[in-house]
């Protein structure tokens, strides 16, 4: 049974989600560079509670697509073994929540986890008191539409589940049973309900990702499928947390809709994929393989837009600097 059928979705709805495309020059308005008169705080602070003892690498991903993706400082809250594992890897981490901008929660986090989900519960609250804006994936999907549906008011909120965990989520949502099949075959009505319900914005990720928020639906298609591979989803959040909280320290006039924020990583994180691909002989990359395309995009690709169709005339340059490494936009 279809989405629409199993939860009335009126056709109404469907006509507001109309959809549209996701360019470069789209993802350009997410991605600021440094100013003068920034300082670490000033540019943007990203926290994460992410990993747990069994996923500590979905920690490492994410905070280092964070840094990857430009950001003034990266906090991180975890147990021993996880937090040792980011600060072995990035050690400009600072192993506290004292204040941020975004949070990035969830990741490799089991919501049977009871240790990690309190500490997920305390983030939350965290961020609640510092009007923080919310990147909620994986184990903490739950979590939120729980605080949110139970009136805590989150000012900015983006969740960022698969088929999977989106079905589960309309499934708890609507407590009627709801499938990933159903889901893959009415995306645009799957991500309409939970963002009408939830007034968050919903990224359902796969080959095509389906982006619902204020406005009308927005697709980004990954050019080539090199993103299957695990621990991609743990950079897409921090690289989502680290524009969002780059985003929140600019001028409100300037200031993209999360929608248009999540976007842009999606589209940042997409092609970074293709990029590391070619690299790789063409070949499927690891997760950790999209930073160094990350970092050059983001100070190269946006500003002068790269598609996938025109990607090759800037492979050269982006592999020259891949490798020359710290070229400056
Ligand atoms: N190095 C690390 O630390 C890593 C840590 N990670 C972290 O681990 C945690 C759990 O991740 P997980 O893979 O065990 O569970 P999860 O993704 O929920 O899959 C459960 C079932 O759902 C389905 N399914 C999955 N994707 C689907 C899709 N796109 N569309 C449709 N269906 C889909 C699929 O079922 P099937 O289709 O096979 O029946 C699958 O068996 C999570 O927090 C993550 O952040 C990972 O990032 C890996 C690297
Ligand atoms: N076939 C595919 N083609 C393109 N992108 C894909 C494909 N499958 C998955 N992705 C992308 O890879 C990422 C996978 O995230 P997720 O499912 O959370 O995996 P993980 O939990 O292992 O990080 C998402 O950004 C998704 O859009």
């Amino acid at each position: 049974m279809s989405v629409r059928r199993r939860l009335g979705v009126s056709p109404k709805s469907d006509q507001d989600g109309r959809v549209r495309e996701f360019e470069a020059q789209d993802a350009a308005a997410s991605v600021f560079a440094p100013r003068e008169d920034d300082h670490k705080y000033r540019r943007g602070v990203a926290a994460f509670v992410t990993g747990s003892t069994h996923y500590p690498g979905a920690a490492v991903l994410g905070t280092r697509a964070a840094l990857a993706t430009g950001i003034g400082m990266v906090r991180y809250s975890g147990g021993e073994s996880e937090t040792k594992a980011v600060l072995w890897q990035s050690p400009e981490v600072v192993a506290d929540l004292a204040s941020f901008d975004a949070l990035v929660v969830g990741s490799g986090v089991d919501p049977k986890d009871v240790r990690r989900t309190s500490e997920a519960r305390e983030a939350l609250d965290r961020a609640r008191e510092l009007d923080a804006t919310v990147i909620a994936d994986s184990g903490a999907l739950g979590q939120i539409a729980k605080r949110v549906l139970g009136g805590h008011h989150v000012r900015r909120c983006i969740l960022t589940p698969h088929a999977a965990e989106l079905a589960a989520l309309i499934t708890k949502l609507e407590d009627t049973e709801v499938r990933a099949s159903d889901v893959i075959k009415e995306p645009e009505q799957a991500v309409r309900l939970v963002t009408d319900r939830l007034g968050c914005t919903l990224v359902l990720k796969g080959h095509r990702t389906y982006i619902a928020g204020d406005g009308p639906t927005i697709i980004v298609d990954a050019p080539g499928a090199w993103l299957a591979t695990a621990g991609t989803g743990d950079v897409l959040a921090g690289a989502m947390g680290a524009l969002s909280a780059v985003a929140s320290k600019r001028e409100v006039a300037e200031q993209p809709e999360p929608q248009q924020l999540a976007a842009a990583a999606v589209w940042l994180h997409a092609r970074a994929g293709w990029f590391a691909s070619q690299v790789n002989a063409g070949n499927t990359a690891a997760a950790a393989d999209l930073l160094a395309p990350i970092e050059q995009l983001q100070r190269h690709g946006p500003g002068s837009p790269i598609r996938a169709s025109d990607a090759t005339a800037v492979l050269p340059r982006l592999v020259g600097a891949l490798v020359a490494s710290k070229i400056r936009a």
